[in-house]
C-alpha cells in the first residue's frame, strides 16, 4: 500500500452532477460560460439537484419554495446573538447550521423526498443565517427575508435593510453561479464521507461547512482581500509580490489541484471586477490584481482560482470581508446537496486505508519504568 499525497489523482467516487475534463467545467454537462452569461442561481440549484434545467412553473415553485423556508427558527436567532461579537464568520455558520437540525422535526427522516427538500431548505436559510449574523454582531435587528425574491436579492436586502440596486444583484447572482458546485473538492468530499456513514443532510453540510472555512479552499476569497488590504496601494504590488515569491510564500487565490493551465471561473469574475470597478469609479483593486496577476503567472506560472478575482468583486459589492467566505458556503451548499442525495443514492461508506508509517513491535512499558 502506498500512500499518494492529498489523494492527488485519485478518482474516489463516480457522479453526473459536475465534471472538469480538459480544463472545462460542466454542470451536468452543461458548459459553465454557458451559465455564468444566461442562468440564474434559481435554475442552477434546480439543475444540480433535479439534472435538468427547471421549466418556468418549475422554477417559480422552486423560488417559492424557497421564499417559504427562508425564515430561521427565533431560537436560532437568539443563539447567534449569544455569539461573541468577534466570532470568525465559518464558525458562527459552522454552528448556526448544525443548530438548525435541533429546530427541524425532520432532520433525521433519511426518505429521499425529505432529504430533498431539507436541500431546498438549507438553501433557503442558509442566506438568513448568514445576514442575521452580520446584522447581530453590529447591534442591529436581523431583517425578515422577503418571498418571491431570488437568494441574490434576498442576501443583500436582509445584509442592508434596503432593496438592492439590479446591477449589484446580477454580479451576486453570477458569481453564485459560478461557487455553485466543483466535482469532488475538499469540502464536497468532507460532506460525502459524512453521509456515506448514513448521518443525516445537517451532519453533511456542517461538515463542508468546516472544510470550506480553511484558507486553501473556500477560506481562500477572504485571504486574498487580506492581501490586497495589506498592500495598500498599486504603487507597492511589485514589491509586496516579489518578496513572497522570494520566500517562496503561498499567494492566495492562485494555484488549483485540478486546472494546471487556469481555472474557467476566473475570467468571468475578472471581468465583472473590471466592471463594477468601473461602475463605482475605483478601479484600484482591479488594477492592483491584474499587476499581482502578471506578476505571479509571469514567474510562476500559476494562474488565478475562482477566489482571486471575487475579492475585488465583492468588496466593490460592499460586501464585508469576512463575508466572503459564507457567500461561497451560500452558492456552494447547492452543490454540496446534490452531491449528498446522489451519495445517498449510490451509497458504500466511504472508508480509505492509510499506509502505516509508525514503529513496529513495540511493547507496552509499566508507567513506573517510563
Ligand atoms: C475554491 C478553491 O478551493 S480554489 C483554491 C483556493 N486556495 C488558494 O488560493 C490557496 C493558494 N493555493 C494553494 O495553496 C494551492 O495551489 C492549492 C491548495 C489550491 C492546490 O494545492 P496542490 O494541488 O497541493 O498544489 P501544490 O501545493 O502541490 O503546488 C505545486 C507547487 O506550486 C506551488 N504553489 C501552489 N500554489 C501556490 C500559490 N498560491 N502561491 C505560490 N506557490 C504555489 C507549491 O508551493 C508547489 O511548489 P513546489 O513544487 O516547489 O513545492
Ligand atoms: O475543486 C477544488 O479543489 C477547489 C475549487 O476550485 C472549488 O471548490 O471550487
Amino acid at each position: 500500500m502506498t500512500a499518494t499525497k492529498g489523494l492527488e489523482g485519485i478518482v474516489a467516487t463516480t457522479s453526473s452532477i459536475s465534471s472538469i475534463i480538459d480544463g472545462a467545467l460542466t454542470y451536468r454537462g452543461i458548459d459553465i460560460d454557458e451559465l455564468a452569461e444566461h442562468a440564474t442561481f434559481e435554475e442552477v440549484a434546480y439543475l444540480l439537484w433535479y439534472g435538468k434545467l427547471p421549466t418556468q412553473s418549475e422554477l417559480d415553485e422552486l423560488v417559492g419554495q424557497l421564499g417559504n423556508y427562508a425564515p430561521i427558527p427565533d431560537q436560532v436567532i437568539q443563539q447567534i446573538k449569544l455569539y461573541p461579537k468577534d466570532t470568525n464568520s465559518m464558525a458562527a455558520l459552522r454552528t448556526a447550521i448544525s443548530s438548525l437540525a435541533l429546530y427541524d422535526e425532520d432532520a433525521n427522516e433519511m426518505s429521499p423526498e425529505s432529504n430533498l427538500q431539507k436541500a431546498i431548505k438549507l438553501q433557503a436559510q442558509l442566506p438568513t443565517v448568514v445576514a442575521a449574523f452580520a446584522r447581530i454582531r453590529e447591534g442591529l435587528g436581523p431583517i425578515a427575508p422577503k418571498q418571491g425574491v431570488t437568494v441574490a436579492y434576498n442576501f443583500l436586502y436582509m445584509l442592508t435593510g434596503q432593496e438592492p440596486d439590479e446591477v449589484a444583484v446580477k454580479a451576486l447572482d453570477q458569481a453564485l453561479v459560478l461557487h455553485a458546485d466543483h466535482e469532488l473538492n475538499a469540502s464536497t468530499f468532507a460532506a460525502r464521507v459524512t453521509v456515506a456513514t448514513l448521518s443525516d443532510i445537517y451532519s453533511g453540510v456542517t461538515s463542508a461547512i468546516g472544510a470550506l472555512k480553511g484558507p486553501l479552499h473556500g477560506g481562500a476569497n477572504e485571504a486574498v482581500m487580506v492581501m490586497l488590504e495589506e498592500i495598500g496601494s498599486i504603487d507597492k504590488v511589485d514589491s509586496y509580490i516579489q518578496h513572497k515569491l522570494d520566500n517562496k510564500d503561498k499567494i492566495m487565490g492562485f494555484g488549483h489541484r485540478v486546472y494546471k493551465n487556469g481555472d474557467p471561473r476566473a475570467k468571468h469574475l475578472q471581468k465583472m471586477s473590471k466592471e463594477l470597478g468601473k461602475l463605482t469609479g475605483n478601479l484600484e483593486l482591479y488594477e492592483m490584481s491584474i499587476r499581482i496577476e502578471s506578476l505571479v503567472t509571469g514567474q510562476k506560472g500559476l494562474k488565478p482560482n475562482v477566489d482571486f478575482y471575487s475579492a475585488s468583486v465583492y468588496t466593490a459589492l460592499k460586501i464585508p470581508r469576512d463575508l466572503f467566505t459564507p457567500i461561497f458556503a451560500i452558492s456552494r451548499l447547492s452543490g454540496w446537496t446534490a452531491h449528498i442525495l446522489e451519495q445517498y443514492e449510490n451509497n458504500r461508506i466511504i472508508r480509505p486505508r492509510a499506509e502505516y508509517t509508525g514503529p513496529v513491535g513495540q511493547h507496552y512499558i509499566p508507567i513506573n519504568q517510563r
